[in-house]
């Protein structure tokens, strides 16, 4: 697709959390005009002016129709449930609309109908836009190639009290990175739950570790444990703000794009060429 800007953003998920973080970008931002805002056909905010929280209304209704929405819109960004997202991916295909997705928690049969998707429609998917996560995953790829010896890995994440899935989507794809970052495959090393008599820590496992409450926007912490010596590396969200922002950065990326699935590594130009495990012993 070739959209000019202003770009026609449609938020999905609109009374959330994010969807209002992501209104609020929109209608800030100089390059965007809010086409269209969807919720739940029994969502009690349907009929709302979507940016009515914000004292400045939008002149756009949260809605329900999708097929509307998508008719007068370039973009799509889906901060929803996987059920969710699923239907408006197939909404985006039929419409042939761009699409954003920043929902976690999907299994690998909707991860494929997405990545099927994208043979026709641009999308970027990432459980988490930020640019300082994202640059967190670029050191901790660095730091699993050094530490590859002689140093468990473990992943501690934390949240606030309404989030539905665990480990966080930024918690797995930490892993991921980590493992690929190894020559190894996260599916094959990841340890989610210990109770009971556990017995020794498996060597080269990647244990996960949960923390839910309060208001807590976002914390995720990787240690890589040692004899004699602990690295962490950290990274803490303060504000949703920045998730929104990164959205609006894939929104300009996927204007340039025909078709595709891509991540914030595309979008931040973080893509390297760097020689895998294998290759580089
Ligand atoms: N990639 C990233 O950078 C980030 C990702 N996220 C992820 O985004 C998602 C949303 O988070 P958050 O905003 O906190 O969640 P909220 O629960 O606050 O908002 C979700 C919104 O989606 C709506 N919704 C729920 N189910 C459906 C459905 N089946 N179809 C259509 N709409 C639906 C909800 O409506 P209702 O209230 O009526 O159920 C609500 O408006 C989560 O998966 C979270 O992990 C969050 C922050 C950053
Ligand atoms: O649900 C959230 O809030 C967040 N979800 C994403 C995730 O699962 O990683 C990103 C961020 O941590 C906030």
């Amino acid at each position: 697709m070739t959209a000019q800007p202003p770009y026609r953003v449609a938020i999905a998920g609109a009374s959330g959390r994010m969807g209002r973080m992501l209104i609020e970008a929109v209608q800030a931002a100089d390059d965007c005009v809010l086409s269209a805002a969807l919720d739940r056909p029994d969502s009690p905010a349907l009929g709302q002016d979507a940016a009515a929280f914000l004292g400045q209304p939008a002149g756009v209704a949260i809605g329900a129709d999708l097929d509307a929405a998508l008719a007068v819109s370039d973009f799509l960004i889906d901060f929803t449930r996987p059920e969710g997202t699923m239907a408006h991916l197939a909404a985006c295909r039929r419409h042939g609309t761009a699409l954003v997705i920043g929902t976690t928690g999907f299994d690998d049969a909707q991860k494929a109908e997405i990545a099927a998707a994208a043979r026709d429609i641009p999308i970027v998917m990432a459980p988490n836009m930020s640019v300082g996560v994202n640059v967190t995953l670029k050191l901790l790829e660095m730091a699993a190639r050094a530490l590859a010896v002689g140093y468990d890995i473990e992943i501690v994440e934390a949240h606030h009290r309404h989030k539905v899935d665990a480990p966080s989507g930024t918690a797995l794809k930490m892993g991921e990175v980590i493992a690929a970052a190894q020559g190894r495959d996260l599916k094959d090393c990841a340890v989610y739950e210990r109770v009971g008599h556990t017995g020794e820590r498996p060597a080269g496992a990647i244990g996960f570790a949960t923390v839910r409450g309060g208001d807590v926007v976002g914390d995720h912490t990787v240690m890589f444990l040692g004899s004699g010596e602990r690295i962490e590396i950290t990274h803490k969200s303060s504000s949703r703000a920045t998730y929104a922002q990164g959205s609006l950065r894939a929104v300009r990326f996927l204007a340039t794009q025909s078709r595709g699935l891509f991540d914030m590594f595309d979008v931040l130009g973080l893509k390297t060429n760097e020689r895998s495990f294998s290759e580089n012993p």
